[in-house]
């Protein structure tokens, strides 16, 4: 489902790609761990379209993403670390403009049930976002990914600031998209978050993709120890 094959990017002299190979399949949670500055976002932005890469190719759905972007994208559905929503606008409102961009059509009523599959309190659905936290914005973000009914679902560091307990509720959706049989690229610095919802993780470090494991061979401490060892290795 998504594909990277040799993705290489330079900006200026520095190499933030370098013929990076990765593969994540229908039901499968992939999640990139690596240093600040390892090329995690590149990736998810070459995916996106965002990012030109220099060589290589990015695909989706076996669609290349650089030579048809606008088609690759329509199987994409992108969390950032902070969902964008206007904030004068209730979730549900947001929703609906969100949705109405993918050019799907689903009902107000479907769409109320999207956000409160993902989690939102009823009695937040119609307040406006600008009074929400931060997990609760997530949780549109999830929404609004989910009636796109994207077969890929690429999120960059979603977790980051949310409680533990709006963490574990983020993790059991990524579960639900999972058990949907949708692919999941995740980049994130949370090593117990991925060890408790990747069915793989890769290990990234000045553009390149070290080591990918198997997260069911990896307890907590291993993933720590191995994370450690690569970033204290002279390469
Ligand atoms: N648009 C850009 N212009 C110049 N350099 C860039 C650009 N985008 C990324 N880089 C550089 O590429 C390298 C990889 O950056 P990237 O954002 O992919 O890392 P990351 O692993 O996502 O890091 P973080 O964990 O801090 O988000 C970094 O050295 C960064 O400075």
């Amino acid at each position: 489902m998504l594909q990277a094959i040799a993705l290489t990017r330079q900006f200026g002299q520095h190499k933030a790609l370098c013929a990076l190979d990765l593969h994540v399949g229908p039901g499968e949670i992939f999640c990139l761990l690596g240093p600040n500055g390892a090329g995690k976002t590149t990736t998810i932005n070459c995916f996106l379209g965002f990012v030109q890469p220099d060589s290589g190719q990015a695909l989706v759905n076996g669609i290349n993403v650089q030579q048809h972007r606008e088609q690759a994208r329509k199987h994409i559905a992108y969390i950032p670390e902070t969902v964008m929503l206007y904030p004068y606008l209730s979730g549900l409102e947001n929703l609906v403009f969100f949705h109405a961009l993918t050019g799907m059509h689903h009902s107000r009523q479907e769409l109320l049930e999207y956000l409160l599959r993902a989690g939102l309190q009823e009695d937040a659905v119609h307040r406006r976002v600008g009074g929400y936290s931060k997990g609760m914005r997530q949780k549109v973000g999830i929404a609004i990914a989910t009636a796109k009914q994207a077969a890929v679902l690429l999120l960059d560091e979603p977790t980051s600031g949310l409680d533990p307990a709006a963490s574990n509720e983020f993790s059991v959706l990524l579960q639900r998209f999972s058990n949907e049989g949708r692919a999941v690229l995740m980049a994130t610095h949370d090593l117990y978050r991925a060890r408790e919802v990747a069915s793989r993780i890769g290990i990234m470090k000045h553009g390149r993709l070290l080591t990918v494991m198997d997260a069911a061979d990896v307890d907590h401490y291993a993933l720590e120890s191995i994370y450690m060892e690569h970033m204290t290795a002279a390469r």
